[in-house]
């Protein structure tokens, strides 16, 4: 059994800060459950674009205000705590935070721990073993 805490990860390098967003990595691929589970904050006033192409992810929103947009369809989704999104089909994405976004965001393929975006909004596949 794995327990954890936001304070234990808080202070550490499982806390990945990026321009618009910080992610408390809970649960990586070196933990061997076959997904990641990330607490991740969109800070207020920011948009970030982003294209999952290697990972499914699902996105539950649980603190906040903002708006989620399809970028393959031009869709617009209101994003408020209840919310649950999936990018079952890599799609291209917009995130705008009204307020702090809190959001849990599970990954599969799981992430390895430091991913940021790259210029596409992606992270890379990293294929290391465990
Ligand atoms: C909602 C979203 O995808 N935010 C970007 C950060 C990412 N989900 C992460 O926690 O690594």
């Amino acid at each position: 059994m794995i327990v954890r805490t936001l304070e234990e990860i808080i202070d550490t390098e499982n806390n990945v800060v990026a321009d618009t967003w910080n992610s408390r990595r809970f649960l990586l691929k070196k933990d061997g459950v076959g997904f990641s589970l990330h607490d991740t904050i969109m800070r207020a006033g920011t948009e970030t674009t982003m294209w999952y192409k290697n990972h499914i992810e699902a996105v539950y929103c649980i603190e906040g205000e903002g708006e989620l947009e399809d970028l393959s369809n031009g869709r617009v989704y209101s994003l408020k705590p209840g919310t649950l999104y999936t990018l079952n089909g890599h799609e291209k994405h917009r995130v705008r935070s009204k307020t702090d976004l809190r959001m849990i965001c599970v990954f599969n393929p799981p992430c390895t721990g430091r991913e940021v975006h790259n210029q596409d909004g992606a992270y890379p596949l990293v294929e290391e073993e465990l």
